[in-house]
């Protein structure tokens, strides 16, 4: 019987020899599925606090072992990934420093990047690299079961080295998020709290809050707003599910950029509603002109998400 090819190619060297994966949710065991389908870390270490959790991943079998506790994963490992809550990068990072190995490269997923380059950056010892990424892919789903190896196919990562960072650690970097099938782009760590603040934070927001004021709408909660969520409500229902403890985190983290953009986003909607009640039909609809061109660019680009969820569940 023919094997079923890999989703990208599959190395015949791999970028790192040893690869510790602590936190073994939607993103640590996409990370561990991918990398030891493509071989792209000769052993693969997880670890979690939750002992449940760790239990899970060795029935699912991902990685090569099981650790008990983060410091014991990042034992000689040439690449740690910390694949927590943004909030608690700071804390694995100091209970880790002192097992983490001169040259080996400590890397991030979190959602957020300036404040977990300050929390980490006081525990990084001598002769460690700290390489930050994100890898701009997820679901609304968590754990070690809403994993996938291919989350990650031609989906954004961007990496937000500080300056001064080892130009090799970031090119290892690079070449291990490429392997698993990513587009990588580095930018500031500032710049990626402000970009992102808009294209992620700020639509989960609105679709917590959107999907909170339906519900306390209780005349029509039970019927009417399950009933008819077939549209666009039924969108914002998925966004609304995403993970409480990771979204908690990334807006108390991300609090100056998110505010930033909630003023904006409060502005303009003063505008729309005052063209609703002023009945001007000229500034919606020119309004609703431009969105749509926006919309249909990204779907020109390839970036529609639809389209590329397509591509990598084939
Ligand atoms: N979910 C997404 O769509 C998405 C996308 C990109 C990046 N991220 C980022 O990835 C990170 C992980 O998100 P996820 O969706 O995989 O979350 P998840 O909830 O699926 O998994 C997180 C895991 O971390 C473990 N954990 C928490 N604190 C820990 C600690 N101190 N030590 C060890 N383990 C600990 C939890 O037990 C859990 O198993 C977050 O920083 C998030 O911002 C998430
Ligand atoms: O598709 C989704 O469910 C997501 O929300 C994924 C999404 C995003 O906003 O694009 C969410 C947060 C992550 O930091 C990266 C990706």
């Amino acid at each position: 019987m023919a094997s079923v090819p890999a989703f990208a190619p599959r190395r015949d060297e791999p970028v790192f020899a040893r690869l510790a994966i602590i936190g073994i949710g939607l993103i640590g065991s996409s990370i561990a599925r991918a990398a030891k389908e493509l071989n792209l870390a000769g052993t693969i270490v997880l670890a979690d606090r939750d002992a449940a959790v760790r239990q899970r991943a060795r029935e699912l079998d991902l990685g090569h072992a099981i650790a008990e506790t983060a410091a014991e994963a990042a034992v000689d490992a040439d690449h740690v990934i910390l694949c927590v809550p943004v909030g608690a990068c700071g804390e694995v990072a100091a209970e880790i420093a002192s097992e983490l190995k001169s040259g080996a490269i400590l890397s991030d997923v979190g959602s957020v990047k300036g404040s977990v380059v300050d929390a980490v950056s006081p525990h990084l010892p001598e002769g460690v690299s700290f390489v930050p990424a994100h890898p701009v892919a997820g679901t609304e789903n968590s754990g070690p079961d809403a994993g996938f190896p291919s989350l990650f196919l031609n989906r954004w990562c961007i990496l937000t080295p500080p300056e001064g960072t080892d130009p090799s650690a970031i090119a290892k970097t690079r070449q291990f998020w490429e392997g698993m099938g990513a587009l990588v782009e580095v930018m500031s760590a500032q710049h990626h709290d402000l970009v992102l603040a808009v294209t992620s934070h700020l639509p989960h927001l609105i679709a917590y809050n959107i999907v909170g004021t339906a519900e306390d709408l209780e005349a029509v909660t039970q019927s009417e707003v399950i009933k008819f969520s077939a549209g666009g409500f039924r969108d914002f229902t998925r966004i609304a599910a995403s993970d409480p403890t990771m979204w908690r985190d990334v807006f108390l983290h991300n609090k100056e950029a998110v505010l930033e953009m909630l003023g904006r986003f409060n502005e303009d909607l003063a505008l729309l509603t005052r063209a609703i009640r002023y009945g001007d039909g000229e500034t919606l609809h020119k309004h609703f002109t431009r969105t749509r061109a926006i919309r249909r660019g990204i779907v020109a680009l390839g970036q529609e998400k639809p389209e590329t969820e397509k591509l990598r569940k084939d």
